[in-house]
C-alpha cells in the first residue's frame, strides 16, 4: 500500500484498500453511491461514493479518503456494466469537470434527473410530489451557444492549459481543445481563438476568461458586441457577455410551457422578475393583456426593452431594479396575475420571498437552474399559502448534472 497522506484517516477502510461494491444510485453531482455491511457498524450500510459509476454496476474501486459517515473511492474497473452504459462522446471525460453523465444513455439520464428532483423534494423538504418525466432537449450534441474557457497566469510568458476545471479528484486546469457539447461553430473557432490567446501570452499579467458565443452561424468573443438569437418567431438583442439561456434548441419548449403553466385559470397579467433580456416576459406577453418586467443588470434591462420594441410587443414594460423592490410599483390585481421567477442559482433573498408573498399573485411558476435552492424557497412559499401544483423539469445540460425545474404554485389561502 502506498503511504497515506498526512490527514489520511484510517476507518473504515485503509489507504487505497480495493474493494468490489455494486452501485445502488447516484448522487446528485453524479457519483455513484455504494454501501458496505461494516462488522461494527448496524443500520443501512457505510456510504462509499465511486464517481463515474452507474446504479446497477459491480465495481472495482480504490478507497481515497473516509469522511465521518462515508468514504470516497476512485473506479479501478467495471466489472459487471449497467445496461445504461455509454461510450463518452468525449476523449476527457472523467478528466474534465463539465460533463458527469457522458457515459449514462441519453433516456437514462433523464430518468435520474426526473428522480433527483423528487428526492431533493422528498429529503430537502419533505413534500412527496409527483415529478413529471424530465423534458429531453432535441440536440443533445453541439447544443450549447456559449463557452468560457480560461486559463492561469502565463508562467514565462507561456500559457499552459485553456478549458475547465478538472473533475473534483484533480487539480489545475483542464486544456479543452474541444468540447463536443458546443456548438459547432463555437469548436471551428476554438483552435484559432486559443492561437491568438497564446501569442499574446505576454500580454496577460493574470489567468483570464474567454467568451465564444454562437451568433447566428459565427462566433463572437467581444463580451460588448451584440448577440442575437431567434426564440420561435421572436428575435432577442442582447450583450454577447449578458446572460441568456444556452441551449436555443429547447427554447421554444421551456417558454412554451411557462407560457401554459403561467394563464392557466384566466391569469391576465404576468409580472417577470428577474427577466434578463426579456425571453419570457417576451415570449409570454402574447397570452397576457399587461407584462412587467424587473432586471438588476441595467444593460439587459436596457436590451429587454429595446427587444420588446423590435419584435412589436406594446404591453411589456421593464423595470431595471432589484427583484425585490418591484412589489410595491406594481398595479396589477393579485387574483389576476401570475408571477414568473427566474433567480440566479443561489435563489431568492427572504426580502424578496416577503414580498412576493404579502402581495399574493394567484399564480407562482418558479424557473430555476438550482433545483436545491429553489426546493428551500419552496418550503418558504408553502409557509407564505402556496401550494405546490406541477414539478416540470427540462433538460437543458445534456451530459451535465444541470438541469433547469419549473415548478407552478398556487395561492391556497
Ligand atoms: C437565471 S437569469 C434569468 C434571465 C431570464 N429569465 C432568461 O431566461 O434569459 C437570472 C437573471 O437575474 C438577474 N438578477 C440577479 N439578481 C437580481 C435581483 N436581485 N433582482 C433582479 N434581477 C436580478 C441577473 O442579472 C440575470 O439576468
Amino acid at each position: 500500500m502506498p503511504r497515506p497522506p498526512k490527514k489520511f484517516h484510517a476507518h473504515p477502510f485503509e489507504y487505497h484498500e480495493e474493494l468490489v461494491l455494486t452501485i445502488e444510485s447516484l448522487t446528485n453531482l453524479g457519483d455513484g453511491i455504494a454501501r458496505v455491511d461494516l462488522p461494527d457498524q448496524e443500520g443501512e450500510g457505510w456510504v462509499v461514493f465511486v464517481p463515474f459509476t452507474l446504479p446497477g454496476e459491480k465495481v472495482r474501486a480504490r478507497i481515497f479518503r473516509n469522511d465521518k459517515n462515508h468514504s470516497r473511492a476512485d473506479l479501478i474497473k467495471v466489472i459487471e456494466p449497467s445496461e445504461d452504459r455509454a461510450t463518452p462522446g468525449c476523449p476527457l471525460f472523467g478528466a474534465c469537470g463539465g460533463c458527469q453523465y457522458q457515459h449514462l444513455a441519453y433516456p437514462a439520464q433523464l430518468a435520474w434527473k426526473t428522480r433527483q428532483v423528487g428526492e431533493l423534494l422528498e429529503h430537502m423538504a419533505g413534500i412527496h410530489h409527483s415529478v413529471e418525466p424530465c423534458h429531453p432537449s432535441p440536440q443533445i450534441w453541439g447544443y450549447r451557444s456559449k463557452i468560457t474557457p480560461h486559463f492561469a497566469k502565463p508562467r514565462q510568458g507561456v500559457i499552459d492549459a485553456i478549458g475547465f476545471l478538472p473533475n473534483a479528484r484533480r487539480s489545475g486546469q483542464m486544456d479543452v481543445p474541444h468540447c463536443p457539447i458546443a456548438m459547432a461553430e463555437i469548436n471551428a473557432a476554438l483552435p484559432s481563438v486559443r492561437e491568438d490567446v497564446r501569442r499574446r501570452a505576454k500580454t496577460y499579467k493574470r489567468g483570464a476568461t474567454l467568451l465564444l458565443r454562437a451568433v447566428e452561424g459565427r462566433v463572437e468573443t467581444n463580451p460588448n458586441a451584440i448577440a442575437t438569437e431567434r426564440v420561435g418567431e421572436l428575435s432577442f438583442d442582447f450583450l454577447a457577455g449578458d446572460f441568456f439561456q444556452n441551449n436555443p434548441f429547447i427554447l421554444p419548449d421551456f417558454t412554451g410551457y411557462a407560457a401554459a403553466e403561467a394563464r392557466k385559470g384566466e391569469m391576465r397579467f404576468l409580472v417577470d422578475a428577474y427577466c434578463g433580456s426579456g425571453l419570457f416576459a417576451l415570449t409570454l406577453a402574447p397570452h397576457f393583456e399587461q407584462v412587467a418586467g424587473v432586471e438588476v443588470s441595467e444593460t439587459s434591462a436596457d436590451w429587454a426593452r429595446r427587444n420588446a420594441l423590435q419584435n412589436g410587443i406594446s404591453n411589456a414594460t421593464f423595470l431595471t431594479a432589484s427583484a425585490e423592490a418591484i412589489f410595491e410599483g406594481i398595479a396589477f390585481p393579485a387574483e389576476k396575475t401570475a408571477v414568473l421567477i427566474d433567480p440566479p442559482r443561489k435563489g431568492c433573498s427572504e426580502e424578496f420571498l416577503a414580498q412576493l408573498i404579502a402581495f399574493g399573485p394567484e399564480r407562482v411558476v418558479y424557473v430555476s437552474c438550482n433545483p436545491a435552492t429553489q426546493v428551500r424557497d419552496l418550503g418558504r412559499l408553502q409557509e407564505g399559502g402556496y401550494g405546490l401544483e406541477k414539478v416540470q423539469p427540462f433538460d437543458l445540460f445534456p451530459h451535465t448534472r444541470h438541469l433547469e425545474c419549473v415548478m407552478t404554485l398556487v395561492k391556497t389561502h
